[in-house]
């Protein structure tokens, strides 16, 4: 499958938008604050979730005016639309039936690396948890509902921790449930690395080791009895604290590469960029037989014209779309005519775009 039609309205900075898109990479530059950025995200709100910025629904919705914010696409014969009026949360539709959010996840992959996570490998557990569970996603779109279900039973069982309620009978059913979905999402997350690992192709950064942290809440545990059985016996210490301490809430993700086995939290900011773009193009690689969308924020500004060279190659010999951002045109250069380019431009605060040749 194949996104060949964007649809923008009142999306930010974006009034109206009509973008066709083929397989050809699409490199679109601009100055700073034109509304590049926007684009991707936009086409990140064709994934279930709230898109590469995780931002609240009304904030995408240009300001000044009271219509909130519509996204159409095609993917070939399949219109989806994704919108959020006005004080109402984001509703999906696909060829016209409302459906969940996760029913998006089965259409198109979306894979995106943005600025913000530069420090992804020194950042807190929180955002690399998240950057695995996209991952994971990526490669099972059941992830989604296995996340859900185990979070729902996460909440009502803190709820009750909240609330000092200490019969046992109460938190059985919630543990039991959270050791099912708990050991699926585990299990998920464990086969994605396996998967991102294998897809490696070791072109500008050497092949890294991935690995499932079990953090604080022993949570690379893939077996259900054991993680109920855990959180049984950890219950008089979460009900001190209020809330659920371990599980597979609390994993983290780990990264280690080259001959001295070094963390990756360790290694320079360019290497860290470096292992995190590597590991978005093995993530599209492991898709190869899906549809994948790859949109890459502010990537080539960082490399060197040879590794920007050796990027765009890998990025052309990806069964994947690519969608990448960048200040000016030179920077897309070495695609030569292998990449559509757009220009866009903002006037009145209304971005505006312009197709250009090669
Ligand atoms: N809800 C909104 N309504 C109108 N404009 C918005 C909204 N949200 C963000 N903007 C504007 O969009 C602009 C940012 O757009 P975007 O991030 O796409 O820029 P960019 O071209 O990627 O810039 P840079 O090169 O600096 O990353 C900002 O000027 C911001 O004020």
């Amino acid at each position: 499958m194949t996104l060949t039609h964007l649809s923008l309205a009142q999306f930010r900075s974006w009034s109206r938008l009509d973008l066709d898109l083929d397989h050809r990479p699409l490199a679109i530059f601009g100055s700073n604050g034109s509304g590049k950025t926007n684009i991707l995200e936009a086409v990140s709100m064709l994934a279930p979730g709230r898109g590469l910025r995780a931002a609240p629904a009304p904030d995408q919705a240009r300001q000044g005016r009271d219509a909130g914010w519509r996204i159409r696409a095609a993917v070939d014969d399949h219109a989806v639309e994704t919108a959020a009026p006005p004080g109402q949360s984001r509703s999906v539709l696909i060829d016209d039936k409302p459906v969940a959010q996760t029913a998006l996840g089965r259409l198109l992959r979306i894979l995106w690396l943005v600025p913000a996570m530069d420090r992804l490998w020194s950042d807190p557990p929180e955002a690399r948890r998240r950057f695995l569970d996209r991952v994971t996603l990526s490669l099972f779109p059941d992830h989604a509902d296995v996340a859900l279900t185990y979070d729902r039973a996460m909440r009502e069982r803190n709820r009750l921790l909240k609330d000092q309620i200490g019969d046992p009978g109460w938190y059985r059913a919630l543990e039991a449930q959270m050791g099912d979905a708990g050991a699926a999402l585990t299990r998920n997350r464990q086969a994605a690395l396996t998967a991102i690992m294998a897809a490696q192709d070791g072109g500008d950064f050497p092949a890294a080791t991935l690995t499932l942290l079990p953090g604080e809440g022993q949570a690379d545990d893939p077996d259900p009895d054991s993680i109920a059985a855990r959180l049984a016996a950890m219950r008089p210490r979460d009900l001190g604290a209020g809330r659920s301490l371990t599980g597979p809430h609390r994993a983290d993700l780990g990264a280690h590469w080259g001959p001295q086995d070094m963390p990756a939290a360790l290694s320079s900011t360019g290497e860290q960029k470096a292992l995190l773009l590597s590991l978005i193009l093995a993530n599209a690689r492991a898709l190869s037989d899906q549809p994948v969308v790859l949109l890459l924020d502010e990537v080539a500004a960082h490399l060197d014209a040879d590794r920007r060279a050796a990027l765009y190659d890998r990025i052309c010999a990806l069964p994947a779309q690519s969608l990448l951002t960048g200040t000016g045109p030179e920077l897309f250069d070495s695609f030569g005519p292998r990449a559509r380019r757009l220009a866009v431009t903002r006037d009145d605060g209304v971005s505006a775009a312009a197709e250009i040749a090669a």
